[in-house]
């Protein structure tokens, strides 16, 4: 472990330097590591561990996204299998199903979890939440996750670019004696860029907290309220969707991932950084009592409920598609889509 200065805080995390790949290659020589599922995590973490030389199946219930599987070069009754077969050929065992479809599926892979088996996730909502999952791994079985900070389609993505997301792992279970590094190699696997320590309870708190708000809910909500007062106010589409989005997609936020904050200011004129610095301050005290909100929200597990109860609905893709073609309908999108279409990369 590495000991970094975060700000003040002294944190041990494990870097690619310290924890090679060849040395995570050598840990899991042995294991055959079943992906179950091949949604969005399932296709970035498995196409990353087979790049990366581990020996790697992939479980898929048929229909499309089996398909999918066979185009990104998984061979039916080789790397390929139904769910059943692929829990019972691997030996760590990728439970990478929407986590409300965990729920449908645990009996299935508890009865594959044999004895020196291990059950790894890339979220701590099944376990931490057993009450309201039924997933409660049997005593025998390394239980660990490693949950990647991004979505599955940015870590293939990053991975093929040779970079690489930063990962949580944390050990619930530690049968063999091993978890710890088996847990660490699987982060170095699927192309983590750096891994930091966290347990079950914490991740799964601080991903829900964090994807509802400032990574998803309150990122769209602060542009829907910006773009409707402009729009409100008589400026155009255009003007308003490069005011409030195109402009800190484009520009603006690429200068914060490279530098930080201030450096970015910094790039601004003094008359942005004057207005930036007096209006931040409103903008974290008009929000943080939601944040606030949010927070006790997952703490007292009512966004797991929500999540489990909408999740396990027949029709709950039917309903989330509806949702989506809101958003992605309304004008603010609908202007962000022809602003797209103009960029000269695309021209
Ligand atoms: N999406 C991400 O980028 C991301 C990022 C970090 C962590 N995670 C976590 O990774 C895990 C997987 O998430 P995901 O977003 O990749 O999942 P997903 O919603 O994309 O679903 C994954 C797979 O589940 C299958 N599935 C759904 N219902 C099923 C059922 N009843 N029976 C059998 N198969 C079924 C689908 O066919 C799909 O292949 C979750 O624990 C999630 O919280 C996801
Ligand atoms: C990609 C996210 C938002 O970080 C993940 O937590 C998820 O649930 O998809
Ligand atoms: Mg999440
Ligand atoms: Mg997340």
């Amino acid at each position: 472990m590495a000991t970094i200065n975060f700000g003040g805080v002294e944190e041990q995390v494990v870097t690619r330097e310290e924890f090679p790949l060849e040395k995570a290659r050598e840990v899991l020589a042995n294991e055959t590591i079943a992906v179950i599922g091949y949604g969005v995590q399932g296709p970035g973490q498995s196409l990353n561990m087979r790049d990366n030389g581990f020996n790697v199946i992939v479980g898929q219930r048929k229909g499309k996204t089996y398909d999918k599987a066979i185009a990104d070069g998984w061979v039916p009754g080789e790397t390929l299998f139904e769910i059943e077969e692929a829990l019972e050929k691997g030996t760590i065992i990728c439970f990478l199903l929407s986590d409300a479809a965990q729920i449908e599926l645990w009996p299935t892979v508890k009865a594959a979890l044999k004895p020196g088996k291990s059950l790894y996730f890339s979220h701590g909502f099944g376990v931490t939440y057993k009450e309201k999952t039924g997933i409660v791994p049997p005593t025998d079985v390394d239980v660990f996750l490693v949950a990647p900070k991004g979505s599955g389609t940015s870590l293939r993505r990053l991975f093929v670019e040779g970079k690489g997301l930063n990962s949580s792992f944390a050990i619930y279970q530690d049968a063999s004696g091993n978890a710890r590094t088996k847990a660490i190699a699987m982060g170095i696997g699927v192309g983590s860029g750096y891994l930091f320590e966290t347990d079950f309870y914490k991740e799964v708190t601080s991903d829900l907290t964090g994807e509802r708000g400032t990574l998803m809910g309150a990122i769209q909500g602060i542009f829907a309220a910006q773009y409707e007062v402009l729009r409100a106010n008589g400026h155009s589409p255009s003007e308003a969707f490069n005011e409030t989005v195109e402009e800190l997609t484009q520009s603006l936020m690429p200068l914060v991932a490279e530098n930080g904050m201030d450096w970015m200011y910094a790039n601004c004129s003094t008359t942005a950084q004057r207005g930036a610095l007096d209006w931040w301050k409103p903008f974290h005290d008009a929000t943080k009592p939601v944040f606030e909100k949010l927070y006790n929200s997952v703490k007292s597990q009512e966004q797991a409920e929500i999540s489990i109860t909408r999740n396990s609905q027949p029709d709950y893709r039917e309903k989330l598609e509806i949702e989506l073609a809101e958003l992605r309908d309304s004008e603010m999108w609908q202007a962000g889509k022809a602003v797209r279409s103009l960029r000269p990369e695309r021209s």
